[in-house]
């Protein structure tokens, strides 16, 4: 591993942030968070219930089944805490599977699936008794942790057995892991979510993973997410919906000033704003309807609103540290392009899309509901990238974006590259799909003793045309390879071959395909293929439903026909590659990970 360097936390900092000891202390902000929440519980009506009243719906036929008539809910409630405690006992199971991985595991054996190439349908297929049986790894050198697969809060394996109010009535399970020993309470299935149950347990989680987090910037990510869930859970039931309109208002406003280039028109210095006529006067608007655009954005934090005061009479704006980076050239805000179309802009034809292919998960790469948006559905998603040089372009900046919800370094235990490195082998480290490179700067940035020369980055052509145009200094050395990896095998005989963000964008049977062609260029049984992407548990037994950022990633990529995986699947793509999962490196604040395979019959007890 690369020199650990003590962060304000006291440990070995794992992420590579701009300023991992900001001034922001996750852990202060989570005591004010606490103060709020408590001054909420105490004044909770005293039967332990929510004081949020429950909803009063319509009373309209609610359970239908194959138009037999109307089923007594209370019959139901008994048949779905049947089917919950069959399900909770079948979720023990993978939660203790879960469990037992570490920050290094050896697969024992090959995965029970397989997957062919030309197989047209993917995850349906999978057997929930598909499994790996995994052992700590004895040469990891890194401490075993218990971790869960999902370290942002709603996916933690903190509780197997899920809050209390999510037990419906009728269920005998009880919530023993409850920090505050209290047993689940009955509660009809319209209640579930409102309980100061959930609430109690909420906080105690956040607590706990806050006190768990390696760094600042880990433990940010946490407490936001906790906070969110906690607002979640305290908010009434019709402001949930309310706040999907409002949501959906702050994108149509954030894209209207972007198509505008009114974000750029707003001055950047700490003290500088803009009035809103001066605004208007210079994107040819009427200064209401900048107003009224911009409101939406003020109201939602994004721009800051400034009355008339002394020093300025008129009102006017000014930005947030959200909005420089909507600013143009900056990544985000190419993000904001790319999940437009793929998420708001594909909403528009997805119906239509499923009513035409069928409800079933696209396999592509062609024939997916991003090519179908353009009318083009004979086109794969790259394709039609290739041919918009703006589009194109847009993508690759896109691809930049540093979060520390999407790791680039930290995770994997680099020793033996450094090694290799530091021996002299021609070529370490191929970077498959690597875009413009940025990701190997990352690494060249993290791990001096990995030369440039010593890195290859492979992506298609006109990408890497573009990559050698810009000529980064950082980048000097680096060897650019074009190649099509659904055709090509990449160069032989490196060490490690990096795809990062690669397979979550096709389908199984595409993925098999990349990987076997991948695996076509390991020359070396030493060689490994490290998959650096989100790491799903199976989310429909998993005892707890997936964080929200994870569940979107993975919604996102439904639009080009990808997909985010669990280990399982995983081990199946690559199983149905000629290759083995050797060892699993997990971040520490998201479900990201490195999944790092080797050719079958070169890891330890892995079947040929
Ligand atoms: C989602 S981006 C990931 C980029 C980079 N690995 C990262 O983590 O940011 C996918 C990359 O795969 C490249 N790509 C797509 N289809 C390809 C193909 N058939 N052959 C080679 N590269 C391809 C794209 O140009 C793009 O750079």
């Amino acid at each position: 591993m690369a020199a650990p360097f003590t962060n304000c936390f006291g440990s070995q900092d794992r992420s590579i942030g701009p300023d991992p000891c900001s001034n922001l202390d996750a852990v202060d902000t989570l005591k004010k968070i606490q103060g709020i929440i408590n001054s909420y519980l105490a004044s909770a009506s005293a039967d332990g219930r929510s004081a949020i009243p429950t909803p009063q719906l319509s009373p309209v036929p609610k359970f239908r089944e194959d138009g037999k008539g109307k089923l007594n809910p209370e019959d139901l409630a008994g048949g779905l805490a049947e089917a919950v405690r069959e399900d909770a006992d079948r979720t023990g199971r993978w939660a203790a599977r879960d469990s037992i991985t570490s920050e290094k595991m050896v697969v024992a054996s090959s995965p029970q699936l397989s997957i062919n190439a030309t197989q047209t349908t993917d995850s349906r297929h999978h057997s929930p008794q598909a499994h790996l049986a995994m052992s700590t790894n004895r040469n990891s050198g890194a401490e075993a942790s218990d971790k869960g697969t999902d370290t942002e809060l709603t996916g933690s394996k903190m509780e197997p057995d899920g809050p209390a109010d999510q037990v419906p009535k009728g269920s005998s399970s009880s919530n023993p892991g409850s920090a505050h020993g209290s047993e689940a309470k009955p509660t009809s299935p319209l209640n579930t979510g409102l309980g100061l149950d959930r609430i109690r347990r909420l906080v105690d989680e956040v607590s706990l993973k806050i006190s768990q987090a390696t760094s600042e910037d880990a433990a940010r990510v946490v407490a936001a997410t906790g906070a969110a869930e906690i607002a979640d859970a305290v908010r009434p039931p019709g402001d949930t919906i309310l706040g999907w309109f409002a949501n959906m208002s702050v994108i149509s406003a954030v894209r209207l000033f972007l198509c505008w280039g009114a974000f750029d028109l707003i001055p950047a210095g700490s003290e500088a704003s803009i009035t809103y006529a001066d605004l208007a006067r210079r994107i040819n608007a009427d200064e209401g309807l900048v107003v009224r655009v911009a409101s939406m954005l003020t109201s939602s934090h994004v721009l800051v609103h400034h009355p008339p005061s002394e020093t300025q009479p008129v009102p006017s704006l000014s930005h947030t540290p959200v909005s420089l980076m909507l600013l143009s050239g900056q990544p985000m805000s190419a993000m904001f392009s790319v999940m437009y179309k793929h998420i708001n802009a594909v909403s528009t034809i997805l119906p239509s899309y499923f009513d035409t292919y069928g409800r079933t998960e696209p396999v592509g790469p062609a024939h997916i509901p991003t090519s179908y948006l353009a009318g083009h559905p004979e086109e794969d998603y790259f394709s039609l990238l290739k041919k918009d040089e703006a589009a194109m372009k847009n993508f690759n900046l896109a691809m930049r974006i540093t979060s520390r919800r999407v790791p680039v370094t930290g995770m994997y235990d680099m020793s033996n590259v450094l090694r290799a490195a530091s021996e002299g082998r021609e070529t370490v480290w191929v970077d498959v799909g690597g875009g413009d490179g940025h990701t190997v700067k990352e690494f060249l940035r993290a791990y001096p003793g990995l030369k440039a020369e010593q890195c290859v980055v492979q992506d298609l052509e006109e990408v890497v045309a573009a990559a050698q145009q810009q000529d980064e200094e950082e980048l000097r050395g680096v060897r650019w390879v074009a190649l099509d990896f659904l055709k090509e095998a990449p160069v032989q005989g490196a060490l490690v071959y990096y795809l990062r963000h690669i397979l979550r964008d096709y389908s199984d049977p595409v993925a098999v395909r990349i990987l076997a062609n991948v695996a076509r260029a390991l020359t070396d049984p030493a060689a490994r293929v490290l998959v650096s992407e989100q790491l799903n548990p199976d989310w429909a037994r998993a005892p707890r439903p997936p964080p929200l950022y994870a569940a979107f990633k993975d919604f996102s990529m439904l639009s080009i026909g990808g997909k985010e995986r669990s280990l399982p699947q995983f081990a199946a793509v690559a199983d149905a590659a000629g290759l083995a999962v050797s060892a699993v490196f997990r971040d520490d604040a998201t479900p990201h990970a490195v999944v790092e395979l080797a050719l079958k019959g070169v890891v330890e007890g892995a079947e040929c």
